[in-house]
């Protein structure tokens, strides 16, 4: 589903590499956070996935396509293929919820009637029943996020990713949208989340990729934000 091998992007020719030389994979139905510090290089990697920026070196692999091959007629077809969430909402202020999502599939050019069954679905998959008529500027954080997660998924893309999608969000309200993330990867969707939200990390127990300088350090099943020492001990005592 998502592959990279060997990848380096380097933004400036002679800078330190926002990632460095990282190779992973991220098959079908799973749902990874992706850690580190601020500038480690997770939303280069977010980036890089979605063709937004290109790899210096090394292949990015997504849906089945070799996006450094792509050319720049493809790259909607790989776009339809991906939701993606950010930090700050950013949705249109003078549309509705629903107009916000319905917009996507109109510039998709789906039919009216395609339009109303989805739109309703994906309002219903993140818990905004009842709230389609609103503007965003009379919903709280929480349910501004809500509506760019169903505006990233009305199109039923396979991979989802989220840039630091809880960052400005209180620590409760963060827990319900990585719940809904979560209820997204259930129905089949392949999630990605770049955060740096320890607690959030640590209550989900989902696999973890750590950036760290650009480098990929850690590549755990079930892992929490910082790696336990306690595991460090018992591979010890294993080897023992
Ligand atoms: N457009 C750009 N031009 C030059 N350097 C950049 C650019 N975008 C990012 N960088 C650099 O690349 C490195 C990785 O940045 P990136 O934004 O991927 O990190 P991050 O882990 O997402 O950080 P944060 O958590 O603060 O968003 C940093 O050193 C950053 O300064």
């Amino acid at each position: 589903m998502i592959r990279l091998e060997g990848v380096t992007k380097r933004y400036t020719p002679k800078g330190s590499p926002a990632l460095d030389d990282v190779t992973c994979e991220i098959v079908r139905g799973e749902f990874v956070f992706v850690v580190g510090a601020s500038g480690s290089g997770k939303s280069t990697m977010m980036r890089l996935l979605t063709r937004e920026i290109v790899a210096s070196t090394g292949t990015v692999l997504v849906a089945g396509r070799d996006l450094g091959t792509l050319t720049d007629r493809q790259i909607p077809g790989l776009r339809r293929e991906i939701g993606v969430v950010f930090q700050d909402f950013r949705l249109l202020e003078g549309k509705t919820v629903y107009q916000n999502v319905a917009f996507v599939l109109k510039v998709l050019g789906s039919k009216r009637h395609q339009i109303k069954q989805l739109v309703p679905e994906a309002l219903d998959l993140v818990g905004l029943e009842g709230k389609a008529d609103r503007l965003p500027d009379q919903l709280s954080g929480g349910e501004q996020q809500r509506v760019a997660i169903a505006r990233a998924v009305v199109k039923k893309p396979p991979i989802l990713l989220a840039d630091e999608p809880t960052g400005n969000l209180d620590p409760d309200t963060s827990a319900e949208i990585v719940a809904v993330l979560s209820r997204i990867n259930k129905t089949g969707t392949t999630v990605a989340m770049a955060t740096h939200d320890q607690s959030i990390v640590d209550d989900f127990k989902k696999r973890v990729l750590e950036l760290k300088d650009g480098v990929l350090v850690r590549d755990e099943a079930h892992g929490a934000y910082v790696q336990e020492i306690r595991e460090l001990h018992d591979t010890t005592r294993d080897e023992d």
